[in-house]
Formats: structure tokens, sequence, C-alpha cells
């Protein structure tokens, strides 16, 4: 499997290397040059598999050479064995006839990106064993990345791992699980500014030729390939546990960087009978505006109760724009840079209706969002996170065919949120156990202003550089 830029202008990489990578050097992303695909025999083969299993047999296509399948099947028992909570891993709730969660939470950090990041960690200490280079993990994060990823990589060797939040707009809980990890090569930066700072100063990093020379650069965010690859799995997981690839099934993913949905999106070009992908948005709707009337405009950010989906630059809708176009690069590359001096862009009406096939969207206010939480509540006694409420409420009130399933991706826990969650059902989720110290912890963590030269300036004095 070879993985080639969305701006068509970068090395073609095998996965090992687009793993190590994260943003390709043009400032694309890594996709794979072809989708690959799952017969339906092969798809209905993975029902009863573990978790791990069906993991082997969804990714294998994509690392190529890079992994053997017994290596690939050794990474999987480990990362989805003992570190989370539910021996499903990511288990399936019914919530009345047709609703269901997919409960992607039960990891060490108690959000989705556990299920990506704890691979992506084994995948890391994997490729850079017996190689004498230091690697330089750079990330942003709106509090769930990044909690994740430093659980993933405290303390191995060879990795430094820099992540920069938002100053002040991430919930407690996201803050303490990332700044009280007081591991060596663990850096907390809290910027002066948004997700989208933080975010357009990583992907800034490693666009700078002087920067990223001198240091081994690498990605945990959803722009490295391997994040996503990782996220495709559990929609076959749980499809195959609904009926497919007999029976269809749509699933509602509260979005922000665009990455989970992406990760479904791939799932249906690999032959899972997705019925629909509803793309559901916060009041910062970029995508919602994009997908419902082709106006991807980026405006100011709103803080909202969901904190993890206040973003204006969904760095994955490239990946989509991508096969959108045809796989263009040179195109997408013009169409890039004109959204990124002018912070807008009007999708044509073939890359609309090209959407439409799969995607629908909404956007979800508060009041939406309160009563989604409520709803939950009274129904089955669920408490359900703020994240999740946005992508419930959109799953209720689409048009879907009344046949089909639709599964709500459980993004978070709720005991992260607990103001929020608190306020609108009466009720405060209690922290798993397994986190129950983390307000008597000592934290760490570094504020500077959202500037290239500060936080470069921070890293360099930092991090190790290429011999
Ligand atoms: C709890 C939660 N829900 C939803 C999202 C949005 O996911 P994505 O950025 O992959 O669209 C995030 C952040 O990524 C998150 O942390
Ligand atoms: N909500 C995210 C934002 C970054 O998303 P990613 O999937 O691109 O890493 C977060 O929790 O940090």
């Amino acid at each position: 499997m070879r993985y080639v830029s969305t701006r068509g202008n970068a090395p073609v990489l095998d996965f090992e290397g687009a793993t190590l990578a994260g943003l390709a050097a043009d400032g694309g992303l890594y996709v794979p040059e072809a989708w690959p695909t799952l017969s339906r025999e092969q798809i209905a083969d993975l029902a009863g598999l573990s978790y791990a299993e069906t993991a082997v047999r969804v990714m294998l296509p994509f690392v190529g050479d890079s992994l053997s399948e017994d290596e690939l099947r050794d990474l999987c028992e480990r990362a989805y064995g003992t570190r989370f909570a539910h021996a499903a891993v990511t288990p399936l709730v019914q919530l009345d006839h047709r609703h269901w969660l997919l409960e992607l939470f039960h990891g060490p950090t108690l959000a989705f990106k556990d299920v990506a990041l704890q691979l992506l960690g084994l995948l890391f200490e994997r490729f850079l064993t017996g190689r004498s280079e230091h690697v330089t993990v750079i990330g942003a994060t709106s509090g769930d990345t990044g909690s994740a990823a430093i659980d993933a990589l405290a303390g191995r060797t060879g990795v430094d791992i820099f992540m920069l939040h938002p100053h002040g707009r991430v919930s407690d809980v996201q803050r303490r699980q990332m700044t009280t990890v007081l591991a060596p090569n663990v850096h907390n930066i809290a910027i002066d500014g948004s997700f989208d700072d933080a975010q357009a100063l990583v992907k800034a990093m490693f666009n700078a030729p002087d920067f990223a020379g001198r240091f081994h650069l690498s990605a945990v965010n959803s722009i490295n390939w391997a994040r996503l690859m990782a996220q495709v799995v559990y929609y076959f997981y749980t499809a195959v546990r609904l009926g497919a690839p007999e029976r269809p099934v749509a699933f509602s993913v509260p979005t922000g960087n665009f990455g989970d949905v992406f990760a479904g999106y791939v799932a249906q070009r690999m032959g899972l009978p997705v019925a629909k992908l509803v793309v559901a948005t916060n009041v910062n709707d970029i995508l919602h505006r994009a997908l419902s009337a082709g106006d991807y405009s980026t405006g100011t950010v709103t803080a909202t109760d969901t904190p993890s989906m206040d973003i204006q630059v969904s760095s994955n809708f490239e990946r989509l724009l991508h096969d959108l176009g045809g796989r263009d690069g040179a195109a997408l590359a013009l169409q890039m840079q004109g959204f990124e001096t002018s912070r807008a862009m009007q999708l044509s009406g073939a890359h609309r209706d090209g959407a439409a096939a799969l995607f629908t969207s909404a956007r979800i206010d508060a009041g939406g969002m309160m009563g989604a939480m409520r709803w939950a509540c009274e129904r089955t006694g669920e408490l359900i996170d703020p994240h999740t409420a946005i992508g419930l409420a959109a799953a209720r009130e689409l048009d879907i065919a009344p046949e089909v399933p639709v599964v709500t991706l459980a993004t978070a826990h709720p005991a992260k949120f607990p103001d929020a969650v608190e306020r609108a059902t009466g009720h405060r989720p209690a922290l798993p156990a397994r986190v129950g110290d983390l307000f008597e912890r000592e934290e760490r963590c570094d504020r500077l202003p959202a500037t290239f030269e500060a936080v470069t300036g921070y890293i360099a004095e930092r991090a190790v550089a290429r011999a």
C-alpha cells in the first residue's frame, strides 16, 4: 500500500513512512493511493470476532509490507486488551427501537481518541525500535486528543511529545488528564488562543523547513493517517453487530476536525453498507454550512459546552475534497492555498452532489444539546456527554429511512463534562475509579502566546535535534 499527499507534491510513502511523517511535506495529508475493499463475504465473516481480530482484518490492507499479519495482530491484542474497561472495547447500547449509542469512551482517558491512540503509541514504538533517531511529536488539542496521546506516549523512549491546548477552553478534567502526567518526555503548552490557532501552529511547524529539518517531527492528530485507519474499525465492528452486510446502518457523528466521520466514509468506500453519515456540529457550524449550502468559510470561534468541537478549520475535510475532486492534487493545492489566504471556499455543485450521496448534516444549538441529554436520561437512565448529545440530537431530527438503525457515536464519557451534564439532567456523573485521584495530582504546564516564535523557541530548547 502506497500513500500519496492530497496536494500531489510530496514523496510517496509506505505505511511506516506515512505514520512517522504525520503531515505531508507539501502541506497536504497522506491518503492511500486507492481504497482497498472487503467483499460481502469478508464483511459477513467479521460477525462474532473480537474487537482486536476485527481490527486486524480491517486494517491489514492498509499496512502493506510495513507489518506482517502476525505483527499487526500482536499490536491489536495489546492495544485492545486490558487498557479498555469493557470487554467489547466499543459496546453498543440500545436507546429505542432504532437509536443506538456506540460507546467509544472505555479507554484510559475516557474518549474515542483512545481507540486510535493506544494503537498509534505501539506503532511508534514498533517503527522506532532499532532506529537511532529521536522523534518529536507535536500536537494540537481541544482536550481529548491531548490526553489520549499523552497516555499513549508518556515514558516511551525515543519520543518527546509537545501538546498545545487553548488556555481556559478545555474542561478541568481534560486539562488535568494532560497536565498531571509528569513523565519527562511530556510537555504541555497552554496557548493564548483557540484550538484553530494551535492547529495552525502545528501545521506551520511541519511546513517550516528549518524547524522541521532540525527535529524529526511527527503527528498524533488525525492529520496522521494511522489515526483514521484505526477509527475505521469500529464502523465495521458495529455495523456487523446490527446486521451488515445484509442491513445498511446509518451513523451520526459529533464532528469537529472531520476525522471520525471521515473514518466512516472510508468504511463505506471499503464496501460497508453505510446508509447515511450524519455530520453533527455545534454552533461552530462550518461543516454544516459547507455540506448544506456549499459555504466553507470561517468565522469567529464561539466557546460552547462542547469545547472539543469548537473548531472552524476541519483538517480532514481536505481528504474528502481530494476524493470529490477526482484526486487531482494540483487543483486541490490551489484550492487550499486560496482558502488559507481568504479563509473561505465555495464548494462546486459537483462537490456538493458528490457529498450529498452519503453525508447529511445538522447544526445543534445549546437547547438541542441539552434536550438530547435529558431525552437519553429520561428514556434509559443513561447520562451522555454534551458532544454525544449533539450527535444524538442530529440523529433524531433528520429524516432517515425508518428501517435503518441509527448509531450515534458516544465520543466521550459524561464525567469529562460534569457541569454541562448536571445542568441538563440534574445528575452529576462520577469519574470512573481508574481516573479517581485526578484532582489530587500535581499539574505541570507552561503558558505561551500563540505565536510561531514563542512555541518553536520553547520546543527547540527542550527537544532532541537530529544528529
Ligand atoms: C468528545 C469529542 N467528540 C467529537 C469530536 C469531534 O471529532 P472529529 O474532530 O474527529 O470530528 C471530538 C474532537 O475531535 C471530541 O473530543
Ligand atoms: N477534538 C479534538 C481536536 C483535535 O482533533 P484530532 O482528531 O485531529 O486530533 C481534540 O480533542 O483535541
